[in-house]
């Protein structure tokens, strides 16, 4: 169990609060001026990746006194606790334990007194094997052809993780080409089963409770299409599996236990990718990858455990991230990856983040007064720059982005790296220096620009600057490095969660549209005029009834 501890009543909140109406009157570019180490001073490098938070409002006093709100809120408590497999998840009475998932040291992980590592390490072998088996030709399709195609559905963290993965790994893939279903909208395994071929096709059917309408329907759905063209419910055993915890409703829907893949209620969906429902991710870029990825997770996890508090990296980022959220007001954070490959990075940290940290309840139960989870946004450099960096240059709202990209690409064409990581370091630097008017008025002086010309046009070219970044520089975006980067991001929401005093490994928010979508739908087929909600629901569901007549 966590301690509930106010974060505003400590001493370090009112130093930051007080410290930060400080901060307000300098700004980046006089930090830097006053400062020849800051780049080496908030800089660090963690195997292949250069963490640069340098181009932040904040200093050595800045940083000391977040690091004491860390203290006072007991986060390195709090991290041995999720490590040693307390009961951190309260409402939902689980411990964390997706370290456990790529604890490749091996060493006992223990739930009510057992260790987990024995199921963990057994279930890995179980789909090696099965990659083994898929990627060899041996595990045939009903009329006796190899696998070509898989198609994982799922739906939250049984989905968007296996895609943000499988996206970013490109370049590893093995000759099985993955497909994902989500959403409940027929179109997508409409669409989806329009490109597969029921005899080369494996389904799996990924979800923690095996209960969620969307990814049961569209099980539904698909197990009817592959019956059509199959015939018979023998060779279902060929074509599905399932990615689950539970076993009953595995059996239930006609899965035999031998095609299922377990793992255990100590796996948060959001943080579920490191289990069985990494399986779609192994059979795409092959299990050896796939142990990378655990692998690359499994050093963060051991750096977010053991280092310092002031040369960890997702301490630090959890601590930079705060700063803005709760002493300058930013609501939000944009994720920038600087490589196409990553295009579903930002959209995968959206759940991570936002059904993490979407709270506004303390551990205690009370409502907070302070800001909490962020809101996640973000597409891939250089696309954003063309959309939506207008607004985080010269927009009223503060941004705080995050910049991510490789050293080297997987596709070294012509010039297109060394042009895009021009984009990469312009946009930091452009965002924290901004250009002041009078370099504004000098330009346009040397473009011929007539003195009322000057001054009507140069208020809209000032950039203020001041607006901050994180960079994460890797060398190359490899399984490992992958894992490295998401690890960090994990362990910075648990951290934030910790000192927020909020429980971020539930999720009820997302309960009272799915019971109400329950109470609905039988209202949906019939043709009685519906009078049970308020107006608007009543009116729009009458709407639709004579609409879709
Ligand atoms: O894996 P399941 O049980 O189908 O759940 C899917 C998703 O639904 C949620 O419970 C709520 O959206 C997520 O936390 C989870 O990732």
């Amino acid at each position: 169990m966590l301690q509930a501890i106010n974060p505003t009543q400590t001493a370090a909140w009112k130093a930051l609060s007080d410290h930060a109406e400080q901060m307000k009157k300098t700004d980046i570019a006089a930090l830097f001026a006053n400062d020849a180490a800051r780049f080496d001073k908030f800089s660090l490098q963690f195997h292949d990746i250069l963490f640069d938070y340098s181009k932040n409002l904040l200093t050595e006093e800045t940083l000391t006194k977040l690091l004491a709100l860390a203290e006072q809120t007991e986060l390195k408590d709090a991290i041995d606790k999720m490590f040693a497999g307390d009961e951190i998840n309260a409402t939902e009475g689980r411990a964390v334990l997706h370290v456990a998932l790529r604890n490749r040291s091996n060493t006992p992980v223990l739930v009510d007194g057992e260790d987990v590592m024995p199921a963990v390490n057994k279930e890995l072998a179980k789909m090696k094997a099965f990659c083994e088996k898929v990627h060899s030709g041996e595990w045939k399709g009903y009329t006796g052809k190899a696998i070509t195609d898989v198609v994982n559905i799922g739906i939250g963290g049984s989905d968007l993780g296996p895609v943000m993965v499988t996206e970013a790994l490109k370049p590893y893939w093995k000759g099985i080409t993955p497909h994902f279903v989500s959403n409940v909208d027929g179109t997508h395994i409409v669409e989806t089963l329009k490109k597969v071929d029921p005899e080369t096709t494996l389904f799996l059917i990924a979800s923690k409770t095996f209960t969620t309408q969307e990814t049961m329907t569209n099980a539904h759905s698909a197990r009817d299409w592959f019956l059509k063209a199959a015939g018979d419910e023998a060779h279902v055993a060929k074509h599905f599996a399932a990615l689950s915890t539970n076993q009953k409703s595995v059996e239930a829907f006609g899965i035999d236990s031998a095609n299922m893949f377990e793992f255990w209620d100590w796996v948060g969906g959001r943080y579920s990718l490191w289990s069985a429902i990494g399986l779609s991710i192994a059979l795409t870029v092959g299990y050896d990858n796939f142990e990378q990825l655990l692998q690359g997770a499994h050093d963060v996890d051991q750096h977010f455990a053991t280092a310092e508090m002031d040369k960890n990296v997702p301490v630090l980022m959890a601590l930079v991230g705060l700063w803005y959220g709760n002493f300058f007001g930013a609501d939000s954070e944009a994720i920038l990856p600087y490589d196409q490959y990553m295009h579903r990075f930002s959209a995968y940290f959206q759940q991570g983040n936002m059904e993490s940290n979407g709270k506004y309840v303390t551990r205690d139960g009370e409502a907070v007064d302070y800001q909490t989870g962020p809101i996640i946004w973000g597409e891939p450099g250089t696309n954003g720059q063309h959309a939506f960096y207008q607004l985080i240059h010269q927009g009223t709202k503060l941004i705080p982005c995050d910049f991510l990209a490789p050293a080297v690409s997987h596709n070294p064409i012509g010039d297109h790296h060394p042009k895009l990581l021009a984009n990469f370091f312009a946009q930091t630097e452009a965002l924290a220096f901004g250009k002041d008017r009078a370099t504004v008025e000098a330009e346009l002086k040397a473009a011929g620009k007539s003195d009322a010309e000057i001054a009507e046009l140069a208020p809209h070219k000032v950039f203020l600057g001041n607006r901050p970044t994180n960079s994460m520089l890797f060398k190359q975006l490899d399984a490992r490095t992958l894992g490295q980067l998401l690890a960090f991001y994990e362990h910075k929401i648990f951290a934030q969660g910790v000192i927020w005093n909020i429980f971020s490994f539930d999720q009820w928010g997302v309960e009272l549209g799915k019971q109400l979508a329950n109470q609905i739908l039988p209202e949906l087929t019939n043709d009685d005029a519906v009078s049970s909600h308020d107006s608007s629901t009543n009116g729009l569901i009458n709407a639709y009834k004579a609409m879709a007549k």
